[in-house]
């Protein structure tokens, strides 16, 4: 596979007014594959945006490599006519239609007329082209944005939030227009709180915390990486069967009229220790994790009782250990 971004031990650290420094990516590392959807996920001010602005050559590294579709960082300009991106919401003239903001935009990057007419269409602003955009709601505002990325028909797409302000059907249309684009061959790196999209929709995924990776990899295999081993059993006899699984050592909970069994390796260490009890089993199923639990544990920002988290509490991760630093 072809790297489209590959990022390694990027580092910078914002100088604050009254002294001191910020460390916004502290040796943060990278890769996205070409053709693929990439999630990028982290807590508030983790250092998302600070990647994504430094891909685009609007914030200087301290340190590090970076490579956009084959060119190191300092040849940007050299690819940008390649590449589409929204990182942070982009200011349009408020007078202007959406037409005329994409017209005007389409002349100034040398792209053919005709393509404005198809990137309205493709997210969904056909009807209302000819309204100003001060008129526009917040979704739509973030679907316009979204035609102006698309309209150099890029071969890098990078969207920071997307789903800002969408409703459920423009969230689920946003799905899917990342899903064809992917299918045409484009690279799309999309950062978003929304995990369950993020889940649907990308092949592979970065989470970052306080500005390192925490963890990468493709969807599936994070998820495989951080189940706990949970099965759902549902049988007839319930407490029968929570004292055979208990008596062979494993950790049982009831819940809604069936059990959760967790610190189990195999299935068969339950169909087993129930059979000879002849206990029968009517559903068996794996409680996979999902990337809201993965990310919570990872970045450890699970809410407490009773306390309000602040942004920078989260966790440094060392190897296979977490350090808290608050
Ligand atoms: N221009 C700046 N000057 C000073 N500090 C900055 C600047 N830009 C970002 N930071 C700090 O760097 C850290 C990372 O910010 P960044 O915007 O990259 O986070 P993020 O992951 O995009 O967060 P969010 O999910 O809230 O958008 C934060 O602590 C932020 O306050």
């Amino acid at each position: 596979m072809t790297a489209v971004i590959e990022i390694r031990g990027l580092r910078k650290t914002f100088r604050r007014l009254r002294g001191g420094g910020k460390v916004a990516l502290d040796g943060f590392d990278m890769t996205v594959e070409a053709g693929q959807v990439h999630g990028f996920l982290g807590p508030n001010g983790s250092g998302k945006t600070t990647t994504l602005r430094t891909l685009l050559g609007l914030v200087r590294a301290d340190a590090g490599e970076m490579t956009v579709l084959g060119r190191p960082s300092g040849d940007y300009a050299q690819v940008a006519h390649r590449v589409g991106a929204i990182v942070e919401s982009p200011a349009f003239f408020e007078n202007f239609t959406a037409r005329k903001t994409l017209a005007l935009l389409a002349t100034a990057g040398g792209v053919a007329a005709p393509r404005v007419d198809e990137v309205l269409e493709r997210v969904g602003l056909r009807d209302r082209a000819d309204e100003r955009v001060k008129t526009f709601s917040l979704g739509m505002k973030q679907r316009l944005a979204v035609a102006s990325a698309l309209l150099k028909a890029p071969e890098l797409l990078i969207l920071d939030e997307p789903a800002n302000g969408l409703d459920p059907g423009g969230i689920h249309e946003m799905r899917t227009l990342l899903r064809d684009l992917a299918a045409e061959g484009v690279t799309v790196l999309v950062s978003s709180h929304i995990l369950s999209e993020i889940e649907q929709v990308c092949d592979t995924v970065t989470i970052i915390s306080r500005g390192r990776r925490v963890v990468a990899g493709p969807v599936g295999d994070v998820l495989a990486e951080h189940s706990k081993g949970e099965y759902l059993v549902r049988v007839k006899q319930l407490d029968r069967a929570r004292e055979v699984l208990e008596g062979a050592g494993l950790t049982v909970s009831a819940t809604d009229g069936h059990l959760v069994v967790a610190g189990v390796a195999d299935a068969a260490e339950i169909s087993e220790a129930l059979g000879r009890a002849e206990v029968w089993l009517t559903e068996l199923t794996p409680i996979g994790a999902d990337l809201e639990s993965v990310f919570l544990d990872l970045t450890a920002t699970r809410p407490l009782p009773g306390a309000y988290r602040q942004v920078d509490d989260a966790v440094r991760v060392q190897s296979s250990e977490m350090e808290v630093v608050a």
